[in-house]
């Protein structure tokens, strides 16, 4: 019944041979010291090498998984991926020596659920919550995740934004424990062995930052490691990517932030930040390191400033695919669908984004990504890519941009964007006077940027304006969806970066908030990245996924302004990314996967095969290995 065969730690590691089909994208994972497999079938007993595994009446929610560990006693209680409470099965006690280890009691993950969200409701401070839960990750995944996913509307605000940019403001401060790796300038030479550090031979997906534009709150240098935690957290609860094969990165290369630096409690490397061709070599020996550890994982960069972001994509992004920059890419892809899906708001076509006239505020990497993406989206619909480009007026903190502005900034993106036929440097203000445009993108982290005299312009010239304040977190908004939807008296189209409430109007209608956040983009895409195992992420991946995600609701929802699911679908919602991300991989020859063939004849097919390759959070049967 067994196959024992040889993992690459060296372990022996099961497999059930006569199902090993019907679950292949699941069998047999490096699991720490343990090791991972499935079974199907109605039996609730399994067979396993001479010994029989009993089930307990009380635990029948458990998955199929079975994980099999060489450690006993406290270390599978230590260990979080092992760690089920007050969960052990009498079998578990048993068998990993956890007699009079843990009180008598078993308690289905239903109960421990319930403790733990009493305890977390009397936390005071957003802080607090945020650190409840991430004692709840170092102690137990699974109960972590399970509630995560349960509750995915009322706590992604806090493991993501807004609250993880406090987090990362207070790391220094709220330090506990280790979690990830950190690469740092002093490491130089050495990344190629660091990586064999980490204990886990497959790595699907590594978010890494270097902590110098963390949301709008700027360089935070080493605190910025809560921001690849909560990303890849998304990754798992967002779309089943095993917890097991992440990675969260923070490469410390020094901060410019003074007040940081020079803190004593800080926990980087005191000293400036590394730039130039010697930031570039240590980026280089870091991919180079990864790549040869891991040379199939997904490569997410997160929260570089703009002066590297753009230059570390391009460097990267062919020869050491899998890449993207999720500030770029994903952050162009749900602006894209966002506005495909106000289209259908304002009872429009898709093919009518060629008449969009956009004004962006913020010319970083979100936003010159945003309106790359979107002039991408208008080119697809049959414009030259001059026409597209015309539909766009880019402004920052010296006004419009213009053939005369700023040449310290210069890029080619930026260049695409300049008007010639413009005064460089008008202000918001006089831009919509002159061009009345339809759309109002906000991506430059400046809270309050559109004040009751922009937004009342807005909604002088249009009958439904769009205003997507996307900058994080709150504080870093652009407006508040209460303040749009009172200066337009209700006719606005509203997202945001981060979540606010809808607005219920003086007479008694609610008007909705959308979420515009790469959150609906990249765990869809990391889905699909592992499942198919794609070499490179393409731009018409993310136009693909874009223009699914704005078909997701129905027209009576969407005509009442709701843009797309809200973030408690966020499963099904990346399942239908990865769906279309899959395809265009499939039909770009960019899979190194052979997929089951009912993954190939149908949508629903590829979407079943996708959803059977997702992780849950379940507890399986811990065996003795
Ligand atoms: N909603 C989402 O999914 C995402 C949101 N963002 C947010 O976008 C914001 C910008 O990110 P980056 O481009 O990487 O940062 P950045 O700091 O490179 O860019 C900010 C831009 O805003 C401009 N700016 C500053 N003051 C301005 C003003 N008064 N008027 C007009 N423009 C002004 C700056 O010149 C710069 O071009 C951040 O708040 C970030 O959190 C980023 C990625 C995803
Ligand atoms: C959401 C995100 O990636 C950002 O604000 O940077
Ligand atoms: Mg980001």
């Amino acid at each position: 019944m067994w196959n024992a065969t040889r993992s690459s730690l060296g372990c022996r590691r099961l497999v059930l041979g006569t199902v090993r089909k019907l679950v292949c994208g699941n069998v047999s994972r490096p699991f720490g010291s343990c090791f991972r497999t499935h079974f199907t079938g109605t039996s609730r007993a399994l067979q396993h090498e001479q010994q029989v595994v009993v089930m307990d009446d009380d635990l029948n929610e458990r998955s199929d998984e079975v994980l099999k560990t060489k450690h006993r006693g406290l270390s599978v209680i230590h260990d979080p991926s092992l760690n089920r409470g007050s969960g052990f099965s009498a079998d578990e006690r048993e068998r990993l020596l956890l007699r009079g280890l843990v009180p008598p009691r078993r308690h289905a993950l239903e109960q421990q659920i319930q403790r733990v969200m009493k305890t977390f409701s009397r936390q005071r401070t957003n802080l607090d919550k945020f650190q409840f839960l991430s004692m709840l990750m170092d102690r137990n995944t699974v109960l972590f995740y399970r509630i995560l996913v349960d509750n995915f509307e009322k706590l992604a605000p806090i493991v993501y934004t807004p609250v993880v940019g406090e987090a990362c403001q207070k790391f220094h401060a709220i330090y506990r424990r280790t979690r990830g790796m950190y690469f740092s300038v002093e490491d130089r030479a050495h990344f190629r062995t660091m990586v064999y550090n980490w204990p886990v031979d497959e790595v699907d997906v590594i978010v890494v930052t270097d902590g110098s534009r963390v949301l709008a709150l700027g360089d935070l240098g080493c605190n910025s490691m809560n921001i690849p935690i909560g990303k890849l957290s998304l990754y798992v609860s967002g779309a089943g990517i095993s917890p097991t094969n992440t990675l969260p990165v923070v490469l410390d290369v020094g901060t410019d932030n003074e007040a940081l630096r020079d803190h004593p409690l800080y926990l980087g490397l005191p000293r400036k930040r590394l730039r130039g061709d010697e930031y570039i070599r240590l980026i280089d020996e870091w991919i180079s390191a990864v790549r040869h550890r891991w040379p199939n994982a997904l490569i997410q960069f997160e929260d570089f400033s703009s002066d590297v972001a753009a230059t570390l994509l391009k460097r990267y992004r062919h020869k050491h695919a899998p890449l993207f920059n999720d500030d770029i890419q994903s952050t162009g892809c749900i602006a894209v669908a966002s506005v495909l899906s106000s289209l259908r708001a304002r009872g429009m076509q898709s093919a009518d984004i060629i008449g969009e006239r956009i004004l962006c505020a913020g010319a970083g990497s979100a936003g010159l990504g945003v309106c790359e993406a979107i002039a991408q989206a208008i080119e697809a619909e049959g414009a030259t890519p001059q026409d597209a480009y015309d539909r766009f007026y880019v402004v920052d903190e010296n006004g419009l941009l213009g053939t005369s502005t700023d040449s310290r900034r210069d890029c080619p993106t930026r260049r695409k964007f300049q008007r010639s036929d413009l005064a460089a440097g008008m202000s918001l203000g006089e831009v919509i006077d002159t061009v009345k445009p339809t759309v109002l993108l906000g991506l430059s982290g400046r809270g309050g940027l559109f004040t009751e005299e922009v937004v009342k312009k807005m909604a002088k010239h249009v009958d439904q304006p769009v205003i997507f304040p996307m900058s994080n977190p709150s504080t870093a908004s652009e407006c508040t969806a209460e303040q749009a939807f009172q200066w337009t008296s209700g006719r606005a189209i509203f997202a945001s970066g981060s979540p606010f409430g809808n607005v219920t109007m003086p007479d008694g209608e609610v008007k909705y908030s959308n979420q515009a956040n790469n959150v609906y983009s990249f765990p869809g895409l990391g889905l699909a990245v592992t499942a198919l195992r794609i070499s490179c992420v393409t731009d018409s991946m993310f136009l693909a996924a874009a223009g699914t995600i704005a078909t997701l609701l129905p027209d009576e929802q969407v005509k009442k302004g709701l843009l797309f699911p809200g973030v408690s679908k966020l499963r099904d919602v990346s399942v239908e990314v990865a769906a279309s991300v899959a395809q265009v991989a499939i039909n770009q020859g960019l899979t190194g996967k052979a997929l089951p063939e009912s993954a190939l004849q149908s949508r629903d097919g590829l979407k079943q095969f996708l959803r059977e390759q997702m992780w849950e959070p379940k507890y399986g049967h811990l065996v003795a290995g």
